[in-house]
């Protein structure tokens, strides 16, 4: 089996419900997507994805947000907060330093829970609802706790997340603790939490919501059929290019996803598909080593450092889909260093997008590749930012400038400014 943006439409197996089943991605295997919980194939422990009888086009959406996309997804509502429907910033000034045609910023900080969580999340709690389960739980490097916990308390659902100790940023262990998450503090990595976050799962303790579900990734395709649906009204024309962060390599796998079913549908071409390229930070950077190596498995890596804690991972799990979807759109993935992070999170600061530093991640790295001259000067790109500005504050204050002293009195203020 193989993830080929040229795959046919499979037939509807018996096991279909209402045209959508859950189907193994190395042996074909199918399963009903709502009898049992599975996150994995039961015959060969290969990774599952949700496939559909029929796909929609452009014109089939309606509404706004993720469920927008109802048509797309394994359900036609959820527990919602109003998620998607996230700008599409211009940001000229860095158009302009970066040297590309054009550079559009989808900020996903601006979520309910301000990451692109939400959109997995309220399709993942949907599905954890329709299979009457009432414990949810993630491993988590912080938001998607914070989303987990927003969502589950949403859905009346009680809440466990496993965290790494002492690497998590202050705003996301805040949001889950008043979104009533038990937090599980763990001595060890987030690759650690979430091997036990999977034993659990295993043993039937609780509903895995991490982006090993595959529920989670339907939701998360709609961040792609956004930004299409922008481009196409913007400039009549798809992006050539989505520059993305990667940790668990959800996101690359969903938005391959999407494109794929476009293909399908009739509503994309080939040609068209925007060539997925991901960046990692250079301490955690596993996927960009197989990308560089041609590599078809990624290796884990045991001690990952990055001061963007959110893509401290060194065993990305949706690895078998998303490395098929760098290499078959014609992307690639890079590795930047912690300091080029910071100066890209600067820089979209300074047009007024804050960020946590795993999402400025993007544009470092589209920078990169455009002084390697990998990506040429016309190409149209959207980088995505993952997350907000505030959920990382310790990060934001320490690239920010620090606040100074004045006098309580006008003179003294003035004189201070005018020095
Ligand atoms: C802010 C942020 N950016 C990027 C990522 C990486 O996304 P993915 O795991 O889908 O590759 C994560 C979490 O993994 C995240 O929290
Ligand atoms: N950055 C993530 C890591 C877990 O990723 P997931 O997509 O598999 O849930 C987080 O926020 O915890």
């Amino acid at each position: 089996m193989s993830l080929s943006l040229s795959a046919e439409q499979p037939a509807v197996p018996a096991d279909a419900d209402d045209g959508v089943w859950l189907e193994c991605i190395d042996c074909g295997a199918t399963f009903a997507p709502f009898e049992d919980v599975r996150y994995t194939c039961d015959d060969c422990d290969g990774l599952l994805e949700v496939r559909y009888a029929d796909h929609p086009t452009f014109d089939d959406f309606e509404g706004r947000g993720v469920w927008r996309y109802a048509d797309a997804l394994p359900l036609s509502e959820g527990v919602t907060a109003q998620e998607g429907a996230t700008p599409l910033y211009e940001v000229p000034r860095l158009e302009e330093s970066i040297g590309v045609q054009a550079v559009r910023i989808k900020h996903e900080g601006m979520n309910p829970t301000g990451s692109f969580k939400d959109r997995g999340m309220t399709v993942g709690v949907a599905v954890a609802t329709e299979l009457g389960v009432d414990r949810l739980a993630c491993a988590s490097t912080g938001n998607t706790s914070a989303a987990l916990a927003a969502y589950g308390s949403r859905g009346g659902m009680e809440t466990l997340v496993l965290l790494p100790a002492g690497k998590v940023a202050a705003g996301k262990v805040a949001q889950a603790s008043l979104h009533g998450a038990r937090i599980l503090e763990v001595d060890g990595n987030f690759d650690a939490c979430l091997d036990i976050v999977q034993d659990l799962a295993q043993q039937g303790e609780a509903y895995l919501l991490n982006s090993l579900n595959p529920f989670r990734l339907e939701g998360q395709k709609t961040i792609g059929l956004e930004i299409l649906e922008a481009f196409r009204e913007d400039y009549d024309a798809f992006p050539d290019r989505i520059v993305l962060p990667v940790g668990n390599a959800g996101n690359t796998a969903a938005l391959y996803k999407a494109f794929r079913e476009l293909v399908q549908a009739g509503a994309l071409a080939e040609s068209e598909v925007p060539k997925l390229t991901g960046v990692q930070a250079e301490g955690a950077a596993p996927m960009v080593e197989a990308v560089e190596n041609g590599a078809d498995e990624v290796r884990r890596w045991d001690d990952v450092e990055t001061r963007a804690t959110a893509i401290r991972i060194g065993n990305p799990v949706n690895a078998p889909k998303a490395l098929p979807g760098i290499r078959e759109t014609g992307g690639t993935a890079v590795a930047v260093s912690d300091a080029a992070i910071t100066e890209a999170q600067r820089d979209l600061a300074s047009e007024g997008v804050g960020v946590e530093p795993a999402s400025a991640a993007s544009v470092a790295g589209l920078r990169k590749l455009r002084a390697e001259g990998i990506v040429d000067d016309d190409e149209r790109v959207a980088c995505l930012t993952t997350g907000h500005l505030l959920k990382d504050p310790d990060a934001a204050a320490a690239a920010g400038s620090d606040p100074e002293p004045v006098p309580a009195e006008t003179d003294g203020v003035l004189d201070h400014v005018q020095n």
